[in-house]
């Protein structure tokens, strides 16, 4: 099994996790990086190589090497090298689909970075990945040991929330994490829990009536479809101790109702998974970290657990 790290934004601490991580799990797992050699730590020993399918060297960093443009300074988004770290992406899922690696573990990328240096029409990996898988819906997951969540609605405004939330999206969001969780994650009749958008649920309409008017009738409907559904749940207190224990997965409304909690158990361990792609994509949960980019002090834990979440799942759909 071969698993694809992207470079992802190179003035942030995409290139310094990947090595840490690289040599943490080089002896475990198949691994090679693509991206532009000059955007790794000074003093990265790498190999260029040129099929991912081929031996890859023990000791040295395996690399699909790009020709992005010089290093940026630490910190500082270079908007000419922005190209190159979209080019990465779609190199990625490329492979992916060719089958000539087994998955992808994404780097983060500056969003802004992206937008402003080379137009990127997207908000996001997750909704990149699945225009360049051909699929209409994804789903966001993120997972640690003591939780995973899920954003209905993803990278929007909080003040579009309610108009963007419909019953089609909540529908195939709830289905499409049902068939993941089984599919991927060894799990035959997931749990499902699902928050509500209003502070208490609505309280019975008195504080909101999207879960009067949307989300209880979705929920109707795919119970009888056959998934186990719990909720719609306040949001303030599904996520404690005690109530984690009821739920394999909290679906929750919008982005921060749902990453506020995983980040806030598990910074360092969280991973974020796309679900509903026709290729594994798994990422660190965190962003460039530009505020200790090039200081060599960053955490390589979460993309440890986002590569060895990749093994994984590659290894579970091969049995
Ligand atoms: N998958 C992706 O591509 C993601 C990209 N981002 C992007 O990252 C950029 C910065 O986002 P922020 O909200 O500032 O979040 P951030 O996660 O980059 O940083 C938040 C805080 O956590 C610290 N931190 C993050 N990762 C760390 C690590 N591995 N080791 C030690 N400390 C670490 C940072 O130094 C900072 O103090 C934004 O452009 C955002 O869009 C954010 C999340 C995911
Ligand atoms: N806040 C999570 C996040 O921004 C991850 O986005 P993506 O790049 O994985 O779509």
């Amino acid at each position: 099994m071969t698993i694809a790290i992207t470079c992802g934004e190179p003035a942030g601490i995409g290139p310094e996790i990947a090595v840490k991580a690289w040599a943490a799990l080089r002896d475990k797992m198949r691994m090679v990086w693509i991206g532009d050699p000059r955007h790794l730590p000074i003093g990265t020993s790498y190999t260029v190589i040129d099929d991912p399918r081929g031996s890859l060297p023990a000791d040295s960093l395996p690399v699909l090497a790009q020709d992005y443009g010089p290093a940026p300074t630490p910190g500082i988004a270079d908007p000419r090298l922005a190209a190159g770290v979209i080019h990465a992406i779609e190199t990625g899922a490329a492979l992916a689909m060719a089958g000539q690696i087994d998955g992808i573990c994404t780097a983060p990328i500056h969003k802004a970075a992206l937008v402003h240096g080379a137009g990127f029409a997207y908000p996001g990996h997750t909704e990149f990945l699945a225009a360049l898988g051909g699929v209409d819906r994804v789903v966001m997951m993120l997972a640690c040991d003591a939780l995973r969540v899920v954003p209905v609605t993803i990278h929007i405004a909080v003040a579009d929330v309610p108009a963007r939330l419909t019953p089609d999206l909540l529908a195939e969001t709830l289905r499409l994490t049902h068939a993941g969780l089984q599919r991927d994650f060894g799990l035959n009749a997931p749990r499902i829990a699902v928050a509500g958008l209003n502070p208490h649920a609505g309280e019975d309409g008195l504080m909101g009536r999207e879960e009067i008017t949307l989300i209880r009738p979705v929920l109707d409907q795919l119970r009888a479809e056959g998934l186990d559904l719990i909720g719609p749940l306040p949001a303030d207190t599904m996520f404690h101790a005690g109530a984690r224990q009821h739920y394999d997965v909290a679906v929750c409304m919008y982005h921060d109702q749902a990453l506020i909690p995983i980040k806030t158990l598990d910074f360092a361990g969280g991973v974020n998974v796309t679900l509903g792609l026709p290729f594994i994509r798994t990422s660190p949960d965190h962003g460039t970290a530009f505020d200790i980019a090039g200081k060599g002090i960053a955490d390589p834990a979460s993309m440890i657990a986002a590569l060895r979440m990749a093994g994984q799942m590659a290894a579970a759909r091969k049995v």
